[in-house]
This record gives structure tokens, C-alpha cells and sequence, in this order.
């Protein structure tokens, strides 16, 4: 799909979209769990791989307005008679490798060619330490993935430079193995926010997990524990959030309020906090949920540390070329492993909008200024179709391709932006 994008300012009410990283927990814990009800899930193109997973591992999952029940195998996933198909999601595919670590059999795990060139090293490795059989098929850390179940509790360690997934998925397995668990981080931890998601969860579930940061970081996960994730109601995303306050805030005349928003341990929250550091006009009241921006002021350039918060860097990006001054969006390597390299796809696509940007190993400097209209490349990557989107309302005059992607995460984006006043037009067929 392509779409043409002209100046827009864009007024109103939006409910933000539940959270995909919740989701993805929910559905994963509630199919290990006996009985339990999801509320309010997000149904995306991600999510819909975790529960078609689920189902292969033999959670029964009934799909009602607005609710997900789902009978689990109570902490035994079955061998899937079919290969798992994470699609584009690492969530799924990382969350997946590590459940069938739980069977007695053999599990066969693949995605899409963009999920396909996805790094899974350090999951693999410790898998193999705590007595599971994972390699890829190609002998290269990527999928298709092969994992012989088997599980046994022991001390291992992780690298935490690559992708907290690979923590989050044995914090899952870990309590319902035979014995304890020592479970170490290598290296500088990123994405910590999503472990706190994944520990406040499996808490929910009622599983038991210490966490000592005396020296480094290290959880004692007893074995042998069960879960029961019993009613569960999923919040709000702030990370599909961050577009319409990214868009309030960058196109004069616009007011808008998103719903939905409440604290939470999700990491992009920040994003209200660095709108207010640019200069933005924005409040969150957090009782009622709403966070509402009001455009039309002249942003300032930020230095944005991305090392908790990587999906936020598209956002960001688009926030500081339209913002005065340079900006540097800083610990950001790990971006480059997510469905696309996001700095590259970020540093090839906003030059042509007129963006002087500056791209290195672990950063972006943007140095923000007036924005010309162009066509651009979506990668195929929601969070840059989105990001793209932000910055063809202030040019005026673009299109984007590939924009089919946002059905990853925030399948209602194009409409909730049409809704509010955005004007962009579907051009697939011109
Ligand atoms: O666990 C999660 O729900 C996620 C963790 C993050 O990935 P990394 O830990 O690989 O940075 C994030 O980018 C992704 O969108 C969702
Ligand atoms: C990187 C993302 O998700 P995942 O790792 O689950 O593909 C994302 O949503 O930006």
C-alpha cells in the first residue's frame, strides 16, 4: 500500500491502543496458565503470531469482542504438529524458541525474511547451557530455529547488549523448569523497561523471581512453579502513543488528547517527558488517563539516550528534524536489529525530506530545519511508516510505500490519523 500525505494539522480525541509488549505477555502466560481471561487485547499482525503459537503449543484460545479466553496447558506446552510461524514479530519468535524448550519434542521456528536475518545468539547459548538442543538451520543464529525440549535449572548467564527478548523469554521458562534457576546479565543491559513488563507480569501470574542488583544484575528463579494469570486487562501503548503526540506536537493548530494512557512500567512514557524538554505544550493527567498536546510551539533540540527505549528512536528522529538546533539521539546500536536497521533506514529516508543528518555506529545527529516534500520508503517497517508519516504532514506533498506494515502494531493508525484531520489518501491503485 501507498499513501500521499499532505500538510495537516489534526484536533480531537483518540483512544491510544492497547500495548503490544503486555499482549504478547498475557497471551504467552495465560497459555501456560489453566484458564484465564485476556481484556482488551491488541490484535495485530504480532500478536496474532503469539496466539497462533499458543495454539500450536495447545492453548485453546477463543476470541470474543474485545477479550481473548484462553484455556492454557497448564505449564505443558504439547509439540506443535506444525512449524511455528512468528511472521515479523521477534517477540513471538524469541518469547516461542524458549516455551519450546518446555516440550518434550522437537519444535521447528521460522518468521519472515525480515525476522529471518534477526540475530538469537545469546537465547540460543544459554538454552543449550540450561540442557536444551537450539541452533538455527543455517548454522547462523537466525531463523528457522530448531529447539529439542528439556529444560533443566542451573546457573547461566546472558548478554544483555542485543535484545532484552532473550531475557524476558527464559524469565518465562525459567519458574516452570524441574530446578532453580541463576540467571545473570552480561554486558550493558538495554530495553530493561521490557523486563520490568515481563517480571510485573509473571508477579501477576503469580510466579516468584528475585531480583539482586549487588553486583550486576541476577535472577534466582525458583523451579517447579505454576501459573494462573486468572482476568487481565491490557493497557494502553505509549509507544504507538508517541505518533499522535509526536504529531500534535509538530503541526501548529493541532489539539489533541489520547485516551488510554495511564503509568505504567513501559519505558516510552518518556516521550511525554521529552516533548516537555523540546518545548512542547503537553499534559498528562495521569488519574484520568488522558495526555493531551497542543501544537504550535517551536520545538528544541534534545540529546535522547536510547538504550531504554528503542522504539521510541523513529519518534524521536522526526521530532528533532523539524525541531531548531542538533540534536543526537545517543546508545542506540541496538536499534539496528529490529525489523529493519532503523538508523540506516532513518538516515537514508529523512535526507531526502531535506533532513541534514548524521549517522554513526550507536547514534544519529539531526540537525532540524524546514522539511520538503518527497517520496520515501517505508523499509516495510510499521515504526517507520509511522515516523514518516509524522514528517509528511509538516512537508506536505509526500508519499510513503510499504505503509500495509502498520497492521504490526498499531493496525488503526491511518484511520485515527484520518479521524483527527490528517490528509492522507490511499494511492495504491494510482
Ligand atoms: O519485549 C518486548 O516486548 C520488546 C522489547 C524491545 O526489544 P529489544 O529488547 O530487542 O530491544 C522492543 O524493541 C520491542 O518492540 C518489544
Ligand atoms: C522491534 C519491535 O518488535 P519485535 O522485536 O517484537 O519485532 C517493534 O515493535 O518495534
Amino acid at each position: 500500500m501507498r499513501v500521499s500525505i499532505d500538510k495537516s494539522s489534526i484536533k480531537g480525541e483518540v483512544f491510544a491502543p492497547s500495548s503490544k509488549s503486555y499482549t504478547h505477555r498475557a497471551i504467552t502466560l495465560a497459555a501456560l496458565s489453566k484458564e484465564s481471561i485476556v481484556r482488551r487485547p491488541l490484535i495485530s499482525a504480532d500478536t496474532l503470531a503469539t496466539i497462533r503459537a499458543s495454539e500450536l503449543f495447545g492453548a485453546l484460545i477463543e476470541r470474543m469482542e474485545d477479550k481473548l479466553i484462553i484455556h492454557g496447558n497448564n505449564g505443558k506446552p504439547k509439540v506443535p504438529d506444525d512449524v511455528i510461524n512468528a511472521a515479523n514479530s521477534g517477540t513471538t519468535l524469541r518469547f516461542m524458541t524458549a516455551v519450546a524448550a518446555l516440550t518434550e519434542g522437537t519444535t521447528v521456528l521460522t518468521g519472515d525474511a525480515s525476522l529471518r536475518t534477526r540475530p538469537n545468539g545469546p537465547l540460543l547459548e544459554a538454552l543449550n547451557k540450561l540442557g536444551v538442543k537450539a541452533c538455527s538451520t543455517r548454522g547462523n543464529e537466525r531463523a528457522p530455529l530448531v529447539v529439542k525440549g528439556g529444560i533443566k535449572g542451573q546457573e547461566v548467564s546472558i548478554d544483555g547488549t542485543i535484545s532484552s527478548q532473550f531475557i524476558s523469554a527464559l524469565l518465562i521458562i525459567c519458574p516452570l523448569a524441574e530446578n532453580s534457576t541463576t540467571l545473570s546479565i552480561k554486558g550493558q543491559l538495554k530495553s530493561r523497561p521490557y523486563i520490568d513488563i515481563t517480571l510485573e507480569m509473571l508477579e501477576l501470574a503469580g510466579a516468584k523471581i528475585h531480583t539482586d542488583e549487588s553486583n550486576g544484575i541476577r535472577f534466582i528463579i525458583p523451579g517447579k512453579q505454576k501459573y494462573d494469570l486468572k482476568d487481565y486487562i491490557v493497557p494502553g501503548d505509549f509507544s504507538s502513543a508517541s505518533y499522535l503526540l509526536a504529531a500534535a506536537a509538530m503541526v501548529g493548530e493541532s489539539e489533541v488528547t489520547v485516551k488510554n494512557l495511564f503509568p505504567s512500567r513501559q519505558g516510552d512514557e518518556v516521550i511525554i517527558e521529552t516533548l516537555r524538554q523540546m518545548g512542547a505544550d503537553i499534559v498528562w493527567d495521569k488519574e484520568a488517563g488522558n495526555v493531551t498536546v497542543r501544537g504550535g510551539r517551536k520545538l528544541k533540540a534534545i540529546t535522547f539516550d536510547a538504550g531504554a527505549t528503542p522504539d521510541l528512536v523513529p519518534t524521536i528522529a522526526v521530532l528533532a528534524a523539524v525541531a531548531e538546533g542538533t540534536s543526537r539521539i545517543e546508545n542506540a546500536e541496538h536499534v539496528r536489529y529490529k525489523e529493519t536497521d532503523r538508523l540506516r533506514a532513518l538516515a537514508t529516508e529523512l535526507p531526502k525530506l531535506g533532513v541534514d543528518l548524521k549517522e554513526e555506529r550507536d547514534s544519529l545527529t539531526i540537525t532540524g530545519g524546514k522539511l520538503k516534500g518527497a517520496q520515501v520508503h517505508g523499509w516495510d517497517d510499521h515504526r517507520i511508516v509511522m515516523a514518516l508519516t509524522l514528517a509528511g504532514m509538516v512537508a506536505g506533498n509526500t508519499t510513503i510505500d510499504t505503509t500495509e506494515s502498520v497492521s504490526i502494531s498499531y493496525p488503526d493508525f491511518f484511520k485515527d490519523m484520518r479521524g483527527l484531520g490528517a490528509r492522507i489518501k490511499d494511492i495504491s491503485e494510482e
